[in-house]
């Protein structure tokens, strides 16, 4: 058995699968459409869209199987994900990546497999809508056709997500997508007796950049920041651009502990950001936080509002020191 390899865009298809939240969620009837569809379109047992995890392979719809997920390094959609063609095995018997693997010599006893690689509207492969036969059987071209449109269908529910959920400039989630993934970390928080800390950032004197460089230059300096959010949190933290040149970061668990690390090594990135970038201006912001204990039960509204207070405090006093 071969596992499949990671793609090399890892890192940002992971990122993306989150702001989307589909992991974990409820069935979706307009997922659940699409897998009824295949199902009875090709007369398989088992029709699946699939979402390629960091360890685990998880159903967001599935036809004709029990299980929610399986482990991806035996998945076959693993595989389907590294390109943009469809991953066809008509016997995975007679193909060496797939005859000694587990779903195919034991349960769901994967004989035959079609999967089309479905992708998030940044181009991120984010997991295959996939028919499973239990006998070897071939599919020609007119049916290869079919299922790549029934797995655009699956691209246009995404697409509709990352309008609602994601932020256009940056692809951080949107305030929206911010609420709704803010609010289940907080529950989870809730649930688990773990702390949780809401950071609210607001750049430092933006519309002057606006202003002398022009709205692109703007522009660039949200997505630098951005980015430099991105990479100085972890992938588990909720980071969104709130609208303007407002950001926020909820941190849970034993994240809130590396919270005073986090922030200092986000300003010493920036300024080291801003040293090499020589753009004629040096981006800046004012931060304010707001934590619930372990134990305390207080919303997602209540932590923004708090946090927001507090970074105003800090902007003040930014600017009195300036
Ligand atoms: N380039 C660009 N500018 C934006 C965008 N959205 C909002 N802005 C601008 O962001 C600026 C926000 O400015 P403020 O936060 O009010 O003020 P500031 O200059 O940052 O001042 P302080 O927050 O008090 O330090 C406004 O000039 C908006 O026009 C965007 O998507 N792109």
């Amino acid at each position: 058995m071969i596992p499949p390899l990671i793609p090399p865009d890892e890192g940002a298809r992971l990122a993306t699968l989150r702001v989307l939240q589909l992991l974990d969620t409820d069935p979706d009837e307009r997922f659940d459409r699409i897998t009824r569809m295949a199902r009875r379109l090709f007369q398989v047992p088992i029709a699946l869209i699939s979402l390629v995890d960091d360890e685990r392979l998880w159903f967001k719809s599935a036809q004709g199987l029990d299980a929610t997920e399986t482990p991806r390094d035996l998945s076959f959609c693993g595989h389907a994900i590294l390109s943009d063609h469809l991953l066809l095995v008509p016997d995975a018997h007679l193909d060496p990546r797939f005859a000694d693997n587990p779903l195919v010599t034991g349960p769901p006893h994967i004989r035959f497999y079609a999967g089309c690689p479905v992708r998030a509207p940044s181009g991120h492969r984010l997991g295959t809508l996939c028919l499973i036969d239990h006998v070897a059987r071939g599919f020609d071209v007119d049916d290869q056709a079919t299922l790549r449109d029934l797995a655009s269908l699956v691209e246009q529910q995404f697409a509709a997500l990352h309008l609602a959920l994601v932020d256009e400039l940056t692809r951080l989630a949107n305030r929206r997508g911010f609420e709704s993934q803010g609010g289940q970390v907080l529950a989870l928080c809730q649930r688990q007796q773990w702390p949780a800390t809401l950071l609210y950032f607001d750049l430092d004197r933006f519309k002057q950049i606006n202003d002398r460089f022009g709205h692109a230059e703007g522009d660039w300096a949200l997505k630098a920041f951005a980015d430099l959010l991105r990479v100085c949190l972890r992938a588990s933290d909720v980071v969104a651009r709130l609208g303007g040149d407002e950001f926020a970061v909820l941190l849970s668990g034993t994240a809130v502990e590396r919270l005073d690390h986090a922030l200092a090594r986000l300003r010493q990135q920036l300024q080291a950001q801003n040293q090499r970038a020589q753009r004629g201006y040096a981006l800046d912001f004012s931060v304010g936080s707001a934590s619930m204990a372990t134990g305390q039960v207080l919303t997602l509204a209540e932590l923004m509002a708090l946090a927001d207070a507090a970074m105003y405090l800090n902007k003040q006093a930014r600017r009195q020191a300036a």
